[in-house]
């Protein structure tokens, strides 16, 4: 089941969002268990009666104590009239000695109001409070709009409670890889257990006052005829059947026929005149464009203003901001809202890792502006694979679109890492603060990561780097962090708390505890590589386990076909400890005349050769790839030149690819495998794309070592453009 509303102290109590107004009274009462109820039972207000029943016990004709709950035109709040905000999902919240009143501005302020009541119950006592709140961004929540494995049917139902109670209005279903979503099933109808699902998402979502909104993705094969506007509409109509009253028609990702502004807001307008406005009972439709980010539009060619002029003015357009992932500003706004002639409706590629897919983003929500509440018709979230751990800044985010103006990212964050655990709060923010960067990626997004302890890792690299000493207090600081991220791996593996969630954070749990443990063995390798010297071999053995083990996790979990893998703390903490691995083991060395290892990462392959071009090449892996880095100059091969590529241990390998620049390579360069370092076989070179490039036949074959020979007994002058493997 989801997870309630932990208990939190009076002192750390906070309503979530913020409110607008929220004047509370020093004194508190106990809510008595007899109260007289007034509310028009059938009338707008019926949502928040309903939730309100939940929360209280029956009613009692006889009681001095009186709750009121209704809407603006209601009898019951009539005296309250001047005093609820004339907002869309605003509501007066009042908690007297002998009353409590909730009036709507309209059904669903009125349940917010009710949502607001539900957090003031959980403390000890009920304080005396007035609240006079509403939302700045009309439509606020999420769109469930990634690549990946779409959210569970349980998920969607705890994420649809816990918009009702963080007050976002939306939920989009439009999750790329269902099938039934986007090409070629679009066309059909759900499948009964689907459709029965839906349904049930459906009827969730209307019982916390969420829109679904069910999302269509045609544009990959939609025909500009009457045939398929017919199919989409019969696919609205069956959507209609299960419920669904709001759509969107999504234009992103496509390109083709599809992609033509006149053709799709002919289709929109037509979707928006014959069923729409037919049914009455719908939404205001919502369109993802092809043009949905600043980098890709191209002003000039039209598109975008073709959808502005010509989109009916009640259909809600989308945007992402100024590139596919991008926090959103005052720029981003006046650019795109003329173009479109009405206030874009913002689709937030935060938290979405579909792209990092081996990192979790579990930091703050920060870099929107706060003073752009008028510009914006909707924003809404695209959310990690992972459902639970996505809420950290799901919770953030509905902060934010609430009250842009009282929007504070640190402490939003800190509370969202409450609201998700309670009980080990502690622990997930240790957990959170070093899993948020994104790493390397194509859209250059990168987020803060280890951002309180930064200060003291950069003193402690810096000082023993430079002067070759340790700075105590850094030292410190870096090594109580260690302790705790080993502590708070542990426990949170085996918490109770939220099981969904760690089923999730898992495998990202268990590198975590790993970097904890290296980081531990590396600053004891710092303490003692000049004046312990078995003392520092211990640790340096120890951390080169750990090295082995965290390329043992991030080669065996989340084995994707697109950022394979687990990273953790992969922006500052562990390529610090590296660093100062590096630099311990130098120290070492040069105090003992050793020669050990300085490598840091794990590498599994090590690569060498005489011929003099070659050996100096790096090899580089990246989950279960493995590559010799390409050299852009002219080698000259002496005849009987070798190259060894070596694995740690025997591998099984899925393929191989070779490129020399030259079209007959097989003549000049015999390539050999052994999986015991004794005998070798000749593996043939079969041309793949009738140059350069080659592949040899070594799926399955288990190999220990790789070896490239010049076999024509005289120098050879090539090209090293690639030499690369895939294990199994
Ligand atoms: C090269 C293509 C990159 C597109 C990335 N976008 C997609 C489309 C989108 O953003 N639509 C508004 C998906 O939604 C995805 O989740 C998100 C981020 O990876």
């Amino acid at each position: 089941g989801c997870l309630s509303l932990g208990m939190l102290s009076a002192q750390e109590f906070h309503l979530q969002p913020t409110p607008q107004v929220y004047e509370t009274l020093q004194d508190s009462i106990v809510l008595p268990d007899a109260y007289r109820f007034s509310a028009d039972v059938e009338g707008a207000a019926s949502d928040a009666v309903r939730l309100l029943g939940t929360l209280l016990p029956d009613h009692q004709e006889k009681a001095d104590f009186r709750i009121t709950v209704g809407v603006k035109g209601d009898k019951a709040v009539r005296k309250y009239t001047r005093l609820i905000p004339s907002k869309a999902e605003g509501y007066y919240l009042k908690v007297g000695k002998n009353e409590i009143v909730i009036a709507g501005a309209d059904a669903r302020g009125a349940y917010y109001g009710v949502q607001t009541l539900a957090q003031l119950l959980t403390l000890p006592k009920l304080p005396l409070v007035e609240v006079t709140d509403y939302p700045d961004i009309p439509y606020r929540g999420v769109v469930e709009g990634f690549y990946g494995t779409p959210w569970s049917h349980e998920a969607r139902l705890c994420q649809l409670e816990f918009y009702g109670r963080n007050k976002m209005n939306v939920y989009l279903y439009g999750p790329k890889d269902d099938p039934y979503h986007s090409t070629p099933n679009w066309r059909k109808p759900y499948p009964e257990r689907e459709a029965a699902q839906l349904k049930e998402l459906v009827d969730k979502a209307k019982e916390n006052n969420v829109i679904f909104y069910w999302a269509i993705h045609p544009g990959q094969d939609i025909k500009w005829n009457d045939e398929d506007r017919q199919n989409l509409l019969n696919k609205f109509e069956k959507m209609y059947q299960l419920g669904v009253r709001g759509f969107a028609v999504f234009f992103d990702d496509i390109s083709g026929e599809g992609t033509k502004a006149d053709k799709q807001a002919d289709l929109l307008n037509y979707l928006d005149d014959h069923f729409v406005k037919v049914k009455g009972d719908v939404e205001p439709l919502i369109m993802c464009p092809t043009e949905y980010n600043k980098a890709w539009s191209n002003v000039k060619g039209g598109y975008l203003t073709t959808l502005g002029e010509k989109l009916n003015k009640g259909i809600q357009i989308m945007w992402t901001g100024n590139s596919v992932i991008a926090t959103i500003d005052r720029e981003t706004m006046d650019f795109i809202n003329p173009l479109l002639k009405r206030k874009a409706y913002i689709w937030w590629n935060f938290p979405v890792s579909d792209y990092v897919r081996d990192h979790l983003l579990m930091g703050p929500v920060y870099g929107n502006a706060l003073d752009i509440k008028d510009e914006m018709e909707g924003f809404v979230s695209n959310p990690m694979e992972h459902a639970e751990a996505s809420k950290i800044a799901l919770y953030s985010v509905a902060d934010y679109a609430w009250n842009l103006s009282d929007y504070d990212s640190d402490l939003s964050w800190k509370r969202a890492i409450k609201d998700l655990m309670p009980q080990h709060a502690a622990y997930l923010e240790t957990f959170a603060a070093h899993n948020s960067d994104l790493g390397a990626n194509g859209h250059r997004f990168r987020r803060e990561e280890s951002v309180a302890l930064q200060p003291a890792l950069e003193a402690l690299l810096s000082t023993y780097e430079k002067q070759h000493i340790i700075d105590e207090d850094a030292w410190r600081q870096v090594n109580e962090e260690c302790c705790k991220i080993v502590t708070a791996s542990d426990i949170l593996s085996v918490s109770q708390e939220n099981q969904p969630f760690i089923a999730e954070i898992t495998p990202w749990l268990m590198q975590f505890k790993l970097v904890g443990q290296y980081g531990e063995a590396v600053l004891q390798m710092m303490r003692w590589a000049v004046t312990d010297k078995t003392g520092f071999e211990t640790a340096y053995e120890h951390a080169k386990s750990l090295q082995l083990l965290m390329y043992k996790v991030d080669t065996s979990y989340n084995q994707n076909p697109y950022q394979p893998g687990i990273k953790s703390g992969s922006k500052v903490l562990l390529p610090t400890f590296y660093a100062l691995f590096e630099a311990s083991v130098g120290l070492y060395n040069q105090a003992y005349q050793a020669a050990l290892d300085t490598r840091a990462v794990y590498m599994p392959y090590t690569w060498n050769s005489d011929v003099p071009q070659l050996a100096a090449l790096p090899v580089l892996r990246k989950g279960k790839m493995g590559n010799v880095s390409p050299s852009n100059e002219v080698i000259r091969w002496q005849a009987g030149g070798e190259a060894l590529l070596m694995m740690d241990q025997m591998r099984t390998l899925k393929s191989l690819t070779v490129d020399l620049g030259i079209a007959d390579a097989p003549k000049f360069i015999r390539l050999e495998i052994t999986a015991d370092g004794q005998r070798w076989e000749a593996i043939p070179l079969q041309p793949v794309n009738g140059k350069t490039r080659f592949k040899a036949e070594v799926e399955g074959r288990n190999v220990q070592k790789i070896r490239l020979t010049n076999i024509t007994g005289q120098e050879q002058k090539v090209y090293f453009k690639q030499f690369g493997f895939e294990e199994k």
